[in-house]
């Protein structure tokens, strides 16, 4: 009998093997205030879904903590992220790891969620790394801008490791997200609508409702752009305006991000300015986000304390990206010459550089007709 017994074994071991072997592994590629809660929500879903595998890799750029541990040991040991996220529960079967090329070898789906400016290098190191047949999805809001001009994240990813990669957006407040309030997200992508529903099914929750569009850039355009127009939302609450004239910073900044997504972008679809990605994640950055917050407090200082300054006493690691997107964003409007055309961007960048008063933000926003020049404009890229 004891030959049947093991041969039994051995048949379901094999099957196991396979049916392993087919599963999606996930890696979050960051491990910040978001990038924790992406984890988290992942995690809950990977053990309640038969297609993915239970673990998440979750890799930390490592740091040493006040009491001399590592970060990713102390979140190992606490199932807790205790500098971007304490309080939350990661899940057990979320796994932080330090060693970037390790925690992305075996990964089937990646999903990169650091803030943008450290994107280009990460990539990089990942050239050659990870699995031909991975598929990404960015969580990041940023751009980077090159000679040839501005390049998102997703296309950043795509060109430097080879892989399609869909992105995820929304009006999603990490900390909140993090004790399961209830808030929706997009998924923009390219073509595969299968894969975006992949995508869809392993960060949907009751509390977290996921819809997918095919409209990567526009999603992209809108997580990204709105940081800019949070700066300028946060100049208007530390300058003691009210809420119209905030609501009117808000309108014009929805107006210049359509604008300059569809001037950079033809295929950018105006329903995307309504969904998750679009106004309603302009709502909640200019009323809760950390954008907002340290802009609030360098009106405040009458913009004699610098940003930097502020991030690091004010955010405690965590970083900003409405500042150096507003300086990308200059960047592409004045080697295009369409500073003109967006008086609201021009302004922030200006004000956040010292160049102007605070006060400048409304001043500088009077001109929004110009705007009409470019609405349903030509295609300059
Ligand atoms: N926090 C939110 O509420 C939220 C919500 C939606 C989207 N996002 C977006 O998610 C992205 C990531 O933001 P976050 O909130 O997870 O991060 P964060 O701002 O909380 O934390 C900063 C992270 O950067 C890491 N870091 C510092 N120096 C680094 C380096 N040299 N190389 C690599 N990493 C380094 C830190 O370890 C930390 O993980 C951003 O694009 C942000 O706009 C954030
Ligand atoms: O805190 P902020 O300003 O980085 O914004 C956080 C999220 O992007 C809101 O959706």
């Amino acid at each position: 009998m004891a030959p049947a017994f093991e041969d039994e074994t051995a048949s379901e071991t094999n099957f196991s093997d396979v049916e392993q072997l087919h599963k999606s592994k996930v890696t979050v590629v960051g491990s910040g205030n978001w990038g924790s809660v992406a984890a988290k929500l992942i995690a809950s879903n990977t053990l309640k879904l038969s297609s993915f595998h239970d673990e998440v890799r979750m890799w930390v750029y490592e740091e040493i903590l006040p009491s001399g541990e590592k970060l990713s040991e102390v979140i190992n040991q606490n199932n807790e992220n205790v500098k971007y996220l304490p309080g939350i529960k990661l899940g057990k079967n979320v796994v932080a790891d330090p060693d970037l090329e390790h925690a992305v070898k075996d990964a089937t789906m990646l999903v990169f969620v650091t803030p943008h400016q450290f994107m280009e290098g990460i990539c990089k190191r990942l050239v050659g790394k990870i699995r031909g047949d991975a598929e990404a999805i960015s969580l990041i809001k940023g751009m980077e801008v090159k000679m040839e001009g501005p390049c998102m994240i997703s296309t950043l990813i795509t060109d430097l490791l080879g892989i399609n990669c869909c992105v995820l957006m929304g009006a999603n407040i990490a900390n909140e997200i993090a004790v399961e309030k209830f808030s929706e997200a997009t998924v923009g992508y390219r073509e595969n609508r299968d894969i975006a529903e992949r995508w869809v099914r392993l960060f949907s929750t009751p509390y977290f409702m996921v819809s997918a569009v095919q409209d990567v850039e526009g999603v992209e355009l809108c997580g990204t752009l709105k940081n800019v127009v949070a700066i300028a939302a946060g100049f208007v609450d530390g300058l003691e305006m009210g809420n119209n004239t905030k609501a009117a910073i808000m309108r014009i900044g929805l107006r210049e991000m359509k604008a300059f997504s569809k001037l950079l972008f033809s295929s950018v679809r105006d329903s995307t300015f309504f969904e998750s990605c679009g106004i309603a994640d302009l709502i909640t950055t200019c009323l809760g986000g950390r954008n907002r917050k340290v802009a609030e407090a360098f009106a405040r200082n009458g913009g004699k304390r610098s940003f930097d300054e502020l991030e690091a006493e004010m955010l405690q690691g965590q970083k900003l990206q409405g500042v150096s997107t507003a300086r990308e964003v200059y960047e592409v409007l004045s080697h295009r010459g369409w500073l003109e055309l967006f008086p609201l961007f021009t302004a922030v960048h200006e004000i956040s550089t010292g160049r102007l008063p605070p006060s400048a933000i409304v001043e500088y926003s009077e001109h929004t007709p110009r705007l009409n020049v470019l609405e349903g404009s030509a295609q300059y890229c």
